[in-house]
């Protein structure tokens, strides 16, 4: 990322975390600082969390002046916490100019997993996500990213005194569409002198861009993929999800495929159910014909969480056990997922904040 171009919006001194080692070195001796100051400074932005530099109180008045004089750090800071009488976990954050933006700690008996943003909003207007409504404001930085998982970390470690076992890239926007802070957010959560977190902890869920698809199996990385399905052919996907009329089944079932040839990362279909939209038994046929098409290990059966905006409706029970049971009749992998947080509106989809 370059030294120059990566500047801080608001007052356009160059954003500290987006140094090199080897540039925050050179900086540092330039002052006539000694070297052992870069680890201690790289602790503060990456393990410590620090929000500002005068939250640095290892390093010297005048080198925290000097920083300050020359470079920004806009991290992400808790604007509000609500807890769900679930255990889940919703924070808004808040950006360096104000926007705000949403991440999320589900805990499990095995499990604490945080859901995290992308983007402020997201372009691509799914007719049943909260999210789809807003306006796209920016991608979010990769340190923005980053300080959500790791603002989430200390609440997991509060919480329940054990760190995050799992992320998934299921909060406000694409995850696609902001490719490359995505993945150098994902580079710093997996560092050892970030959270170091596995990669086959994290999953990035997408809409489905499939350039972009090809191009994680490209970039050979090592996370999880999942691909937000909902509807089991071409003419309904067209009704709800947009991109889906320039990225067709077809094209997915391809780049799907080809990310498996490239990775054998673990693929899951996320499938929502809508009453009397996909929930029949037609419908889950061609949603296994899709499934055989692709090395998918699992098919995530969502329950809709209803928006106000949408007309949308949850299948009852009954409705859901019959697919659900279908499936399994057929030996597909799926599993039903209850939502978590609603209470709160900080289920899948539920998140809209409406920001700035
Ligand atoms: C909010 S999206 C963010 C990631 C990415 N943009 C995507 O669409 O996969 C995460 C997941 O939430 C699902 N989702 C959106 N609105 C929902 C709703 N009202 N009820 C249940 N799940 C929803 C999405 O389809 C997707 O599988
Ligand atoms: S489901 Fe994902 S892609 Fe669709 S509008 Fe919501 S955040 Fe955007």
């Amino acid at each position: 990322m370059g030294f120059v171009l990566y500047l801080c919006r608001m007052n356009q001194l160059p954003n500290i975390r987006a140094l090199s080692n080897e540039q925050l070195l050179t900086f540092l001796e330039s002052i006539g600082e000694k070297k052992f100051r870069l680890q201690q400074i790289k602790e503060w932005l990456w393990q410590k969390h620090a929000a500002s530099f005068d939250d640095m109180t290892n390093l010297s008045k005048s080198l925290r002046q000097q920083l300050s004089e020359h470079f920004s750090l806009p991290a992400l800071t808790i604007d509000t916490t609500q807890y769900s009488a679930d255990g889940t976990v919703k924070t808004r954050f808040n950006t360096h100019e104000g926007y705000k933006v949403e991440g999320v700690l589900i805990p499990t008996d095995e499990r604490r997993t945080a859901c995290v943003s992308s983007q402020i909003g997201c372009s691509l207007s799914c007719k049943f996500c909260a999210t789809g409504y807003m306006d796209r404001k920016r991608n979010l930085t990769f340190d923005e990213i980053y300080d959500q998982v790791a603002l989430i970390n200390q609440q997991s470690e509060s919480l329940f005194e054990k760190k995050l076992t799992n992320i998934v890239f299921m909060g406000m926007g694409e995850p696609l569409l902001n490719y490359n802070n995505v993945l150098a957010a994902i580079e710093r959560i997996t560092a050892e002198d970030g959270l170091h977190m596995s990669p086959r902890r994290i999953t990035v869920s997408t809409a489905g861009v499939a350039k972009q698809i090809k191009k994680l199996g490209d970039d050979g990385v090592k996370f999880k993929l999942a691909l937000s399905l909902h509807a089991p052919n071409d003419a309904k996907r067209n009704e709800i999800m947009p991109i889906n009329e320039t990225n067709n089944l077809k094209v997915l079932i391809e780049a799907l495929n080809y990310f498996y040839a490239k990775t054998k990362n673990e693929i899951t279909f996320e499938y929502i159910l809508f009453k009397n939209f996909n929930d029949s038994l037609k419908d889950a046929d061609e949603l296994i014909k899709i499934y055989r098409q692709v090395p998918a290990d699992l098919v995530n059966i969502i329950e809709y969480n209803p928006i106000d905006i949408a007309t949308f409706q949850k299948p009852d029970e009954p409705a859901m056990e019959r697919f659900m049971q279908y499936l399994e009749k057929h030996k597909v992998n799926a599993r039903l997922r209850r939502s978590r947080g609603k209470d709160i509106d900080a289920a899948c989809g539920q998140l809209a904040n409406k920001g700035k």
